[in-house]
């Protein structure tokens, strides 16, 4: 099996820490300027040409496009044609999740992940990312790519915790990740197109130790 580089390992141990302790960590992504720059072209070429979809809210029958609750516009990423940004993007989540697995135990073992594009006037209301049906997804990674994002300019994500919330600026290589069944969030409306990038690590359907 390949090595990861030392260097992301050493980078993420602080992540995979303060994940064990609060839930939640806030950090940079580690992808070179070149690469965030593509994935923000990438993510508003794709708006600009309509192929992003409104993103739905609930699960199975239930699915529904209500955009007073939830207003981004999204495409998986398997749904695009491969490049190498998005080859840096998939490696740097792999190290994320080797790193997490090592040291926390996880049993991460897929990584699903869609563009995400806020129009202004677009949130998405508090809510925890696991779902009730299919609860698989257990830890939530956020990468914004807002290379031009000002105070003013809204799209924060507010995280509800228990000393009280803390919002995260969208700003373009920030990487928030956080425990998809427990920590409650928001997205606050955006004043100015908002792109990013959002994942989740899924444990495997058939663990025995965890059912
Ligand atoms: O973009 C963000 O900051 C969070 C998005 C989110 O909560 C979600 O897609 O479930
Ligand atoms: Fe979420």
């Amino acid at each position: 099996m390949p090595e990861f580089p030392a260097a992301a390992v050493e980078r993420l141990l602080p992540v995979a820490d303060q994940l064990a302790e609060h839930g939640w960590a806030v950090t940079q992504s580690g992808l070179s300027p070149q690469v965030l720059a593509e994935l923000e072209h990438n993510c508003r070429s794709l708006w600009n040409s309509e192929a992003l979809r409104p993103a739905a809210v609930g699960r199975f029958g239930e699915r529904q496009v209500l955009p007073e609750v939830r207003g981004d516009h999204i495409r998986w990423l398997d749904d695009c044609p491969p490049s190498p940004a998005h080859s840096a993007y998939l490696q740097a989540m792999a190290e994320l999740q080797r790193t997490l697995n090592r040291t926390l135990l996880l049993g991460l073992d897929s990584y699903e992940t869609h563009y995400a594009l806020y129009p202004p006037g677009a949130g998405y209301r508090r809510h925890v990312d696991r779902f009730k049906e299919s609860p698989l997804r257990t830890v939530s990674v956020v990468l914004y790519l807002n290379s031009r994002w000002q105070p003013g300019d809204g799209g924060e994500l507010r995280l509800h915790l228990p000393d009280g919330p803390l919002d995260v600026e969208p700003r373009a290589g920030t990487l928030a990740v956080f425990m998809s069944d427990s920590i409650v969030h928001e997205v606050l409306l955006a004043r100015r197109d908002r792109a990013s990038l959002v994942g989740w690590f899924r444990r495997r359907p058939d663990n025995p130790l965890l059912r």
